[in-house]
């Protein structure tokens, strides 16, 4: 379930909803779109005059930037949960032993409970759910969540995928701080993860081209801080942060241990 649109999170562009066929359900769903993000729904002819637009092609909702400033180039993001990076992280990323499992709190017969307090694309969310864990997720960039709950129906539709996965998984959209307090007792969850956008743009991060136009919908993230001080406060058992490697912490409170990775670190902090 999709909340509704909170205007100041538009990135500052053009942007319009539009379908890239003629398919009447897919025009259904742009138009339903338009109607929640109170954006303009635009005819084919027009695609070209916006900055960012909202596609429904028949592989699902994209989102396309006419212009990358890097290349030059249009550029594009959509959500699969199905694509074959990750099916293969899923099925040979060291399954349950690897460190974002391990950093959550997964052990032989023990599957927390999560918040994924910055669900971003949804790929932690959606590996943690395929190892079982039951996993809220919330995102509050509006377009961001009109993906991932695109992402949802197209892997809850999914022969290939079972239906259990998905059934661990939900999305709220909002900001998480602000959702997690307000939903009290009831949005409870044995971990609170997060994975913030970092601020100073690593140059490794941004020549990633899914990483630039991330980082052009929502922004820096600055206010992580004040999500962490939330989080720390409501987690029944942890909070985990993911950090690039070398970063500073997010807070100045010390985290209880630390998974180290190549390129980036989680810090733990018990409750
Ligand atoms: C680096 S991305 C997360 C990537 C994600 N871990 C994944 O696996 O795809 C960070 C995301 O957190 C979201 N975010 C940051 N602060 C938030 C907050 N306070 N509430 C909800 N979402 C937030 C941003 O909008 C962005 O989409």
């Amino acid at each position: 379930m999709v909340k509704p649109y909170i205007p100041n999170t538009l990135p500052p562009l053009s942007i319009g909803v539009s379908s890239a066929t003629e398919n009447p359900t897919l025009l259904e769903k742009a138009s339903d779109l338009a109607e929640l993000l109170k954006i303009e729904i635009i005819p084919p002819a027009d695609l070209g005059k916006y900055d960012l637009l909202l596609l429904y092609t028949e592989k699902g909702l994209q989102i396309q930037l006419k212009q990358d400033n890097k290349t030059k180039k249009p550029a594009t993001l959509c959500i699969d949960f199905l694509s074959d990076a990750l099916t293969y992280r899923r099925e040979h990323g060291g399954g349950i032993k690897q460190s974002l499992a391990r950093a959550v709190g997964i052990k032989p017969g023990i599957r927390p409970t999560v918040i994924d307090a910055t669900a971003g694309l949804g790929r932690d969310s959606f590996l943690l759910a395929s190892f079982g864990c039951r996993v809220t997720m919330i995102e509050r960039s509006p377009l961001l969540a009109a993906l991932l709950h695109d992402g949802l129906e197209r892997a809850i539709d999914s022969p290939s995928l079972q239906a259990d996965v998905t059934n661990r998984l939900s999305l709220l959209q909002g900001d998480a701080a602000t959702i997690i307090a307000e939903h009290q007792p009831s949005l409870k969850a044995d971990t609170i993860y997060l994975d913030p956008m970092y601020p100073h743009g690593r140059k490794s991060a941004l020549n990633r081209l899914e990483m630039r136009l991330i980082r052009i919908i929502v922004g820096d993230d600055s206010d992580a801080a004040v999500l962490l001080r939330t989080a720390l406060h409501y987690a029944q058992n942890r909070v985990v942060v993911k950090r690039p490697k070398g970063a500073p912490l997010l807070d100045k409170r010390i985290p209880s241990h630390v998974i180290k990775m190549k390129n980036s670190r989680y810090d733990v902090y018990m409750t």
